[in-house]
C-alpha cells in the first residue's frame, strides 16, 4: 500500500521523503561544484553559437582529465605487472573517446559564415595550446620537447608539462610487460630517453608477434596489445574527425595562435601510436 502511496506523489508532485532543505547538507550541485563550472561560460562575442563553441572545448577538456586520470593508473598497473585491472581503465579510455569523436559533430553545425562573425575575437588561442590534449599525447608516447614552448608563461603548468615529457608513456610499461615474461627485448628499447619519442625497434615487434601467435600463452598481454590498438585507433579517429571539421569550418585559412592550421592536423596523423602493434599486422 505504501508504495501506491509513493507512486501517487510521484506523479502528483514530489515524493514525499525528498529532501529539501540544504542549509546543513551537501547538494547535487555543491557535490559538483556547479556553481564555477556553469558560470565560467564567458562569451568574448554577443553571437549565439560562440556558447556552443565555448561548452564543446569545455566539455572536451573534462573528458581529457578523465582520459589521463585513467591512463595514468593503467599505465601504473602495467608497470607493476597487474595487467588485468589495466584493462577496465582501458576500455573506459575508448568509450571516453569514442565520446570526444562524436563532438566533432556537434561543432560541425557551426557554419563557416556563423564561425567568422566570432572568430577574432578568440584573438592567439588556439586548440593547439590544449595541454591536456599535449599531455594525452605524451602519455601515449608522442612526445615533442618544442610543443611545451606555448606553457612558457605558466610556470607551475610549464613544470608538470616537463615532468610527463619525462616520465615513460603507456607503452613504454607494455614493453616492460613484455620483458617480465621473458621476451627478449633489446636494451636501448627498455631503458631510453623517455623525453624523445618511441621510435619503432625490430625486437619489441618480434616479442608482440610472439605474442600474437601464441594468444593461448600470452592472453593478458595479447589483451593488453589490442587495448591499446583501440586507443591508438580512437586517437586518430579524433585527430582525422578534428582536422575534417576544422578543415569544413575554416578552409586553408591559417590557424589562430600562428598554426597553419588543417595542414598542422594533417600532418599529425602520420604520428602513429605504438608502431609495433600496427607493424605486426602486415608479417603474422
Ligand atoms: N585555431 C582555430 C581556433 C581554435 O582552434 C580554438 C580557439 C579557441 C578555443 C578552441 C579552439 N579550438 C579547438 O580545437 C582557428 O584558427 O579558428
Amino acid at each position: 500500500m505504501k508504495n501506491t502511496d509513493k507512486n501517487e506523489q510521484t506523479i502528483t508532485g514530489l515524493e514525499k521523503e525528498i529532501q529539501t532543505d540544504f542549509q546543513k547538507s551537501m547538494s547535487y550541485g555543491d557535490y559538483l561544484h556547479l556553481d564555477k563550472i556553469l558560470t565560467s561560460q564567458h562569451r568574448c562575442s554577443d553571437h549565439h553559437d560562440e556558447m556552443l563553441f565555448i561548452i564543446i572545448h569545455q566539455a572536451s577538456e573534462l573528458w581529457m582529465k578523465l582520459i589521463l586520470h585513467e591512463l595514468t593508473a593503467a599505465t601504473e598497473s602495467i608497470r607493476q605487472n597487474r595487467l588485468e585491472p589495466s584493462f577496465k581503465m582501458l576500455s573506459r579510455v575508448s568509450r571516453i573517446q569514442q565520446q570526444l569523436i562524436q563532438s566533432w559533430n556537434v561543432l560541425s553545425t557551426l557554419t563557416p559564415a556563423e564561425y567568422m562573425e566570432f572568430r577574432d575575437k578568440l584573438g592567439q588561442s588556439s586548440g593547439f595550446q590544449s595541454y591536456q590534449n599535449r599531455l594525452i599525447e605524451f602519455a601515449l608516447g608522442n612526445k615533442n620537447v618544442h610543443t611545451l614552448s606555448v606553457y612558457q608563461h605558466q610556470t607551475d603548468l610549464y613544470e608538470q608539462m616537463q615532468q610527463a615529457l619525462h616520465e615513460p608513456s603507456i607503452y613504454d610499461a607494455a614493453i616492460n610487460a613484455l620483458v617480465a615474461r621473458g621476451l627478449p627485448i633489446d636494451q636501448e628499447a627498455i631503458s631510453r630517453d623517455w623525453s624523445q619519442r618511441y621510435e619503432p625497434n625490430a625486437s619489441v615487434e618480434e616479442a608482440w608477434l610472439t605474442v600474437y601467435r601464441d594468444v593461448e600463452q600470452y592472453w593478458d598481454l595479447y589483451e593488453l596489445g589490442e587495448k591499446l590498438v583501440d586507443i591508438g585507433h580512437q586517437q586518430q579517429l579524433w585527430r582525422f574527425n578534428h582536422m575534417t571539421t576544422v578543415e569544413r569550418i575554416i578552409g586553408n585559412k591559417q590557424g589562430t595562435g600562428g598554426s597553419s592550421g588543417v595542414t598542422y592536423l594533417k600532418r599529425a596523423l602520420d604520428q602513429h601510436f605504438f608502431p609495433e602493434l600496427w607493424s605486426l599486422r602486415t608479417k603474422l
